[in-house]
């Protein structure tokens, strides 16, 4: 293990309530989707690991893991991490119809280009 995205877990129209109210406040939102019905809020109350790029060829690994009738979100390496290396790992973001598309500049020879 690497480090726990920490955050407060909201249901979905929470989420989406709160993220309103951080884009009217011009913040930048951190979420991170656990389930079809939850996501952690990192945006208030989130450690570093929010600040985690997304990479098509990434050394971490994100895992949801149950944890005392909860959740907790947990950074592991797969592969050893030289020092200095930025952490990384695949937000494995659906692609859904319509939505904005954001570009991926992971670098990676297999970059996908995008990210979602
Ligand atoms: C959780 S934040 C990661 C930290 C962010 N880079 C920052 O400085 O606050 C997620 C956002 O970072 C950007 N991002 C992360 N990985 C990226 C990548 N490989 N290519 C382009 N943008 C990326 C996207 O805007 C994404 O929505």
């Amino acid at each position: 293990m690497v480090i726990e995205y920490n955050g407060t877990i909201l249901r979905n129209e929470v989420a989406i309530r709160k993220e309103k109210i951080y884009r009217s406040q011009n913040r930048a939102v951190f979420m991170f989707r656990i389930d079809s019905e939850h996501v952690v809020d990192a945006t208030l109350t989130g450690g570093i690991a929010r600040y985690i790029n997304h990479s098509c060829a990434p050394n971490c690994v994100a895992e949801v893991v149950t944890f005392e009738r909860g959740y907790k979100i947990i950074i592991s390496c797969i592969r050893r991490i030289e020092k200095g290396e930025e952490l990384c790992f695949n937000y494995q973001f659906d692609s859904v119809e319509g939505q904005h598309k954001i570009a991926c500049h992971c670098g990676a020879p297999e970059c996908r280009k995008w990210i979602n």
